[in-house]
């Protein structure tokens, strides 16, 4: 391989970290994104190594492909039913491993992959690790139908939490409305900081125009942060209701 940047070190080593967790005969959830990406040549490699038999679903196009030209088999989710393991990056992390995704505008379906998974593992540098989710722009795929009152909406709905004036973006690509796969379009919300995500994620996803949001909640069940060194530290969620 060739010699790795100190960032793709730290991500390819949260992704070896990750895929020493998958297990023969596992369903798979394959992740979108720069580490996500590591993570498929990862795996792509112990298969061709071990004969693993997976079942893997991809969250974006993106990953399909990759996998598929890797020599990895890729299946729509409703033909595997349910997942045992997802592995996935993500933008932002907080202590209690909640986490803003859709940096990659793959948010939609890696929620849907992750909400049919028994398990979900977060692969990320220490860059990532905030004491307060935020700062990075949260993103929301909405309708195009719409889109500027949806806006709006998103707007008094910010207002109503106190997030008052906070910038929010039409996400783009040659100075065209970026589409996701599913053909949607991408607001990123300008907020700084996030005072109760639950509050917020709950009141954008009442939006008809709102299809869903970046924040992960109460979803990732593992964070393996890898260092630049090649170390890699795990974070677990806590389990609440135990004593
Ligand atoms: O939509 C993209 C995904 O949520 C990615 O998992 C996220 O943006 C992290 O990507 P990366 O590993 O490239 O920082």
């Amino acid at each position: 391989m060739t010699q790795l940047s100190p960032a793709d070190t730290a991500k390819n080593a949260a992704a070896i970290a990750a895929v020493a967790l998958v297990r023969d005969g596992m369903r798979l959830g394959l992740g979108s994104g720069s580490t996500a990406a590591f993570m498929v040549r990862r795996l792509a490699e112990r298969v061709e190594a071990e004969g693993l038999q997976l079942r893997c679903a991809a969250t974006s196009q993106a990953t399909a492909d990759l996998a598929t030209r890797l020599g990895i088999r890729i299946e729509g989710l409703d033909e595997i039913g349910w997942l045992d393991l997802t592995l996935d990056g993500a933008d932002e992390l907080d202590p209690d491993l909640n986490l803003i995704k859709g940096g990659g505008a793959a948010l939609l379906r890696e929620k849907i992959v992750a909400c049919a998974s028994d398990r979900m593992v977060v692969m990320a540098d220490g860059t990532k690790v905030v004491d307060r989710l935020g700062a990075f722009h949260l993103p929301v795929e909405v309708i195009a139908f719409g889109w500027q009152t949806t806006r709006e909406l998103i707007c008094r709905a910010l207002a109503r939490l106190d997030l008052t004036e906070r910038p929010i973006l039409l996400r783009k690509h040659d100075d065209q409305p970026l589409l996701t796969d599913e053909g949607n379009y991408i607001l990123d919300l300008a907020l700084e900081a996030i005072p109760d995500p639950h509050a917020l994620s709950q009141a954008l996803n009442e939006i008809p125009g709102v299809v869903e949001n970046g924040l992960f909640l109460n979803l990732c069940d593992l964070a393996l942060i890898g260092q630049p060194d090649g170390n890699v530290t795990e974070l677990e969620a806590i389990q609440e209701g135990l004593e």
